[in-house]
Formats: structure tokens, sequence, C-alpha cells
């Protein structure tokens, strides 16, 4: 944090240059930030200067009480020098409360602008790396934002500004009684030599204690979201004991951590009534050798707090320091992460949904290669079915033709367009995908099915949920689509979640459907109403769908095998499935499976949402 604080040119030389040059869209945006609100930031550092200024105030009303009303007892004088100091109290009140709204305009302003740089950010990730890093990890990149924040605008920021406040009450000490300014100098040595020695956390660029916090808020986090799973399977001691050692480690940290604040803060206190000692004793030797008057020495008293207490209290602040400047050291380096493509100036048009793969190879992050130099053809239109074993990669496959992976290796063409130049926010309009798992937001059904298509009236809602099989349990709910559901989708079942994310994917009316095995969960009836639909949209979309289901994949034009060594074969059902499924060939599928039994009513609402 503290590079962006310095001045243009400085901070410009000590910002990554390797990183400057990559420039995706984000990684200016805490600079950025912190240029913008520089101007609040010089208005605290102006408003400072008569707030150090007016401190001095109590000082020398004080010595004008001792030489002008106790001396010569001038009680006018006095109702007098009160008057003045209330109004000059008064003025320190505002501009001080005026320095603090600056200071917080600044820190609000940093907040909004790198919490919506963060979130962008996210959101633009690639999925591979998405995966990579749990949701607790960006809850906490978050929560950084708040640690800059309190940085910018907390008390270690003033404890900075009144350090002008110190520099005057030396000079101050210096022309009312000198012979106590060397004591008093050699406090401040001491006392910021000490808070350099204690401020090993910014020395180090590392603050252990929210390492470690960080630690436990992953794994507090992972058995949050396995709290059901633990229960079921009613053995969560190993859970436990993981928590607990990541738990005793934190504590450890904090419990040594605090000792070592608590000692500094104590030494401190007693330093400072040493140096206050030191400095009547000093006093007392100077007044007796008449070199100074006792108005000064209550003065000094006074004034020494105001040089002493800016640099204590930094000693106070080191840990802020060091967090702010940790959480921004992290957050930039997120910030620079490579992003997907950025949109393009032109869309891709709506496409036929013919998908060519030109020596397609895949590898994961963690080195795990899935697809090998995969060339093949797929669509335009037509039910494709890709089958093979578990962990084949055949949902690998699946997130590369939606675009939601880049190969790492050849081309994925989507009609005559390479996918590459198109970011996933332009292809998703035109390739709709059904995840493997289904996340439903909180709130009305309603609201969220419209997410995806703010447009679609209640009419084109309403057919999209009987195309999936939704409408019927909806519209038994007693609130029906108003029905409001708990995050996740918690309180409907599997099936009737992903009937729901069926529906959201017909809303978009895509010319791609890629559904990642879509008839999991749900029953034998409501699969073959699916199929049912799903045969009759492929007669003018491409649909491919991921499958372990014979009965899936038999209704299916065209298999694709993943076969787990990196390569794809390619073939009709009759050649590929008996030797896959090890059955001959399923009978002929029924005209209900076919589709040429699909109802008029049927037929009718697929042109409907088509429309
Ligand atoms: N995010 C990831 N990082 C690293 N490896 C991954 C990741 N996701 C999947 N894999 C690995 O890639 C391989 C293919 O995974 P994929 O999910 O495509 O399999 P699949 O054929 O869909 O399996 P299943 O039938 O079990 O759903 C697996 O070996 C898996 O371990």
């Amino acid at each position: 944090m503290i590079r962006y604080l310095l001045p243009h040119q400085l901070a410009s030389a000590t910002a990554n240059p390797a990183a400057a040059e990559a420039a995706p869209s984000y990684s200016n945006a805490i600079a950025d930030s912190f240029r913008k609100a520089t101007l609040q930031l010089r208005q605290a550092a102006w408003l400072s200067l008569p707030i150090s200024l007016l401190g001095l105030l109590p000082s020398i009303f004080l010595l004008q009480v001792y030489n002008r009303v106790i001396a010569r007892g001038g009680t006018a004088t006095l109702i007098a020098m009160v008057a003045g100091v209330l109004c000059f109290l008064s003025l320190e009140w505002w501009l001080r409360r005026k320095r603090a709204r600056t200071l917080r305009e600044a820190g609000a302003m940093l907040d909004r602008d790198v919490s919506q740089a963060l979130m962008n950010a996210m959101l633009r990730h690639p999925l591979a790396t998405l995966e990579q890093r749990p949701s607790s990890q960006w809850l906490q990149l978050f929560r950084d934002v708040s640690s800059m924040r309190s940085g910018m605008s907390g008390g270690l920021a003033t404890s900075v500004l009144d350090l002008p406040m110190a520099l005057l009450a030396l000079i101050v000490i210096g022309i009312i009684a000198w012979p106590v300014l060397p004591v008093i100098l050699v406090a401040m040595v001491v006392l910021g030599v000490l808070a350099w020695w204690w401020a090993d956390e910014v020395r180090s660029g590392r603050v252990e204690e929210v390492a470690q916090a960080r630690m436990l808020d992953r794994s507090t986090a992972e058995i949050c979201n396995a709290r059901g799973t633990l229960k079921v399977l009613g053995y969560d001691t190993a859970a436990k004991q993981s928590w607990q050692a990541g738990y005793d480690q934190w504590l450890a940290e904090s419990f040594r951590k605090n000792g070592e604040m608590e000692d500094a803060r104590e030494t401190s206190h007693v330093l400072l009534t040493l140096f206050s000692i030191s400095v009547i004793t000093m006093g007392a030797i100077a007044i007796n050798a008449q070199w100074m008057s006792i108005g000064s020495l209550m003065a000094v008293n006074l004034l020494s707090s105001k040089a002493l207490g800016p640099i204590a209290q930094l000693a106070g602040n080191w840990r802020s320091m060091a967090r702010a400047n940790e959480a921004t050291e992290r957050l930039q380096a997120v910030l620079e992460e490579p992003l997907e493509t950025a949109a393009q100036t032109v869309e891709l048009p709506r496409p036929r949904g013919l998908f060519h793969l030109d020596q397609v190879s895949f590898q994961y992050p963690s080195g795990h290669a899935s697809l090998e130099q995969v060339s093949l053809e797929i669509g335009p239109g037509g039910l494709h079915a890709i089958v093979g074993r578990n962990g084949a990669g055949k949902s690998t496959l699946a997130k590369l033709l939606a675009g939601l992976y880049q190969p790492t290796q050849g081309r994925i063409f989507i009609d005559e367009y390479d996918m590459a130049q198109f970011p996933r926010s332009d292809l998703g309009r035109w390739i709709g995908c059904l995840a493997q798992q289904v996340y439903w937001f909180s709130g009305p059904i309603v609201d969220s099915l419209r997410m995806v298509n703010p447009e679609a009236d209640d009419n084109k809602i309403i057919t999209a949920c009987h195309l999936s099989g939704a409408h019927g349990f909806i519209s038994r709910l007693p609130n029906g689509y108003q029905t409001v559901l708990g995050e996740g989708g918690t309180g409907l079942s599997a099936g009737e979640l992903r009937k729901l994310a069926l529906a959201q994917l017909f809303l978009r009316n895509p010319s791609v459907l890629i559904l990642d095995e879509p008839s999991n969960d749900l029953d034998f009836e409501s699969e073959t109403s699916l199929l049912q639909t799903l045969k009759h949209i492929s007669l003018k979309h491409t649909v491919i769908v991921v499958t372990h289901s014979v009965r899936v994949a038999s209704l299916a034009q065209h298999i694709y095998h993943v076969r787990g060594d990196g390569s794809v074969e390619h073939g009709s059902p009759k050649q590929l499935l008996p030797e896959l499924f090890g059955t001959p060939r399923e009978p002929a599928p029924s005209p209900a499976e076919t589709g040429a039994g699909t109802t008029e009513q049927d037929n009718s609402q697929v042109q409907e949402l088509a429309s």
C-alpha cells in the first residue's frame, strides 16, 4: 500500500514493470483509486497544519496563565484568554471532523473502486483458474479491501498526519524551554527506535496471525459447506481434528502476538511516564538555575505529550499498516492475473451451431492432460451424445465446446468463427449450458428464472417451465412462482432444481445447448419428457448431451466416445453403443422417445419459446 501513497514518479518507479506490461484491465485499479483519492489525502494533510498549530494552544494557554494571570492576578486577562481558547477549540473540533470525514471519503472511494474491480475481475477470470481458488479465498480477498481501507482512513492515517504536530511542539519547546529539549529529543529517538523494532511484521511484509487466520477461515468454510455431508456420514472426527489443529495454531500465534503488543503498549506507557519525570527533573534544575520559568515547565509537560504522542501512536498502528500493506499486495497480485478475452466490438452473430475442433489439446493448470490433438466436427443441429468412463474428460470437452475452457493447443470454431476471440459472456448468449452441479440463487423462483433473460414475459417463463417439466411442481407450491427459495435452492429436491435449471436454459433460447448429465436426479417419466423435448429442439438447434445413460445415448444421431487417453472416437449409436455399453443396441426407441409422438402442444411450446 505504501508505494501507492508515494509521489507519482516514485510510485511508478517502484511498480512491477512486468505486470504493467501485461496490463490486464484491472491491474491498475488500485493505483488509479489511490490517484483519485490523492485529492482527499492532500486536503487532509493541509487540514492537519492548522490542527497541529491549534494543538499547541493548551500549552500556550497554560504558560500565559502562569506568567500573566497567577503572577499578576489578571482576572480580566484570564476571562479573555478562556473565551479565546474556547473559540479556537471549536475551530479545532470543526477542522478535526472535516479531516476525519475527508479521510473517510477517501477510504470509501478506495473501497468501492477496488471492490468493484475485484468483483469484475473475479467474474472475468477463466473458469479453469476460478476452479483453482475456493470461494473462501475470494471472500478473504473482499475482506482484504476493508483492511486496505482502514489502513487509509483509520488511526494509522491520523497518527501519520499528526506527525507535523510533533515537529511544531519541538520548535515551541526549543523556544520556551530549551534546557529540556535534549530530553525530549532523546525520548523521541528511543520511542522511534522501539517502534521500528516492534514493527517486525512491517519489515517482514507478513502478518503471521493473518496468515493463520486465513488458513483457519478456509478450513471453517470447508466444514460449513460440508456440514450436511458430515452429518450424513456420521463421521466428523477427522474434519474436527484438522480444524482444531488450525484453530490451535492461530490461537497460539494470536496469543503470542497480542502478548508482544501488550508488552509494547505497557513499555511505551512506562517510558512516557519516565520521560515526563525526566522533563520535570531537568525543568526543575533549569528553573533553579533561572534558565526557564515554572510556567514554561508546565507548558512543556503538555507539549511533550504532543511531541511524543504521534510517535507512540504510530508504534500501536504498525499492525494495521502491515495488514493493509499485505492485503494490498495480495489484491494487486489477483488483479494482475490474466482474464478471459475482453468483449469484442463485433459481437458473435447467432450461429448455426457447427463446431469444428482443430487439433485441440487441453491441460489443467495442475498439469493433468485431458484431451490431446482432437479433431472433430459436431452439428449443425442434431442430438449428440458425449460418452465415456468416469474421469475420461467428457465434462472437459463439454466445457471447451461451451467456451468455458480455452484449449491449451489447437482451435475451436463455431461456424466460421474462432471461439477464442469471444468472451464467455458473448458466447453464452448462443451457447447455453447445464452444469453437472446445479446452483440456485436464493429468492423468488420467478426472479431467478428472469435473471437469465430479463425481457422474458410471464408467458415465456411458464412455457420454459412446461418444457423442462418444472411447471407441474411450481404450480403446486402455495406461493407458486413467487415461492422464495433458500441459498443454493434449499426447499426443493435435486430433481426439481435440475428442472428449474433446464427452464433457465430454455428461456435463453440459445442455438446450442450443452447439457452435462441432464437426466441425473430425474424420474423415468421426467426423463422421457425431457428426451422428447431435447429431440424436438435438436431439429433446429445443436444439442450436445454428456451422459452415462444408454437410453439417452441411443436417441442421439452421433456418439462421441471420450476414451480417457486424450482421444475421442466418433461414430453412430449403431456402431458404438454395443461396444460401449456391453449390450446389443437398445430396441428402437419408442415414438415418444424419438419425438415422433411429440404432442402438438409440445411443438407449439418450443416454437413459442424460440419466437
Ligand atoms: N479443475 C480441475 N483441475 C484439475 N484436474 C481436473 C479438474 N477437473 C477435472 N479434472 C481431471 O480431469 C479429468 C477429466 O475430468 P472430467 O470432469 O472431464 O471427467 P468426466 O469424464 O466428465 O467424468 P465423470 O463421468 O465422472 O463426470 C479427471 O481425471 C479429473 O480428475
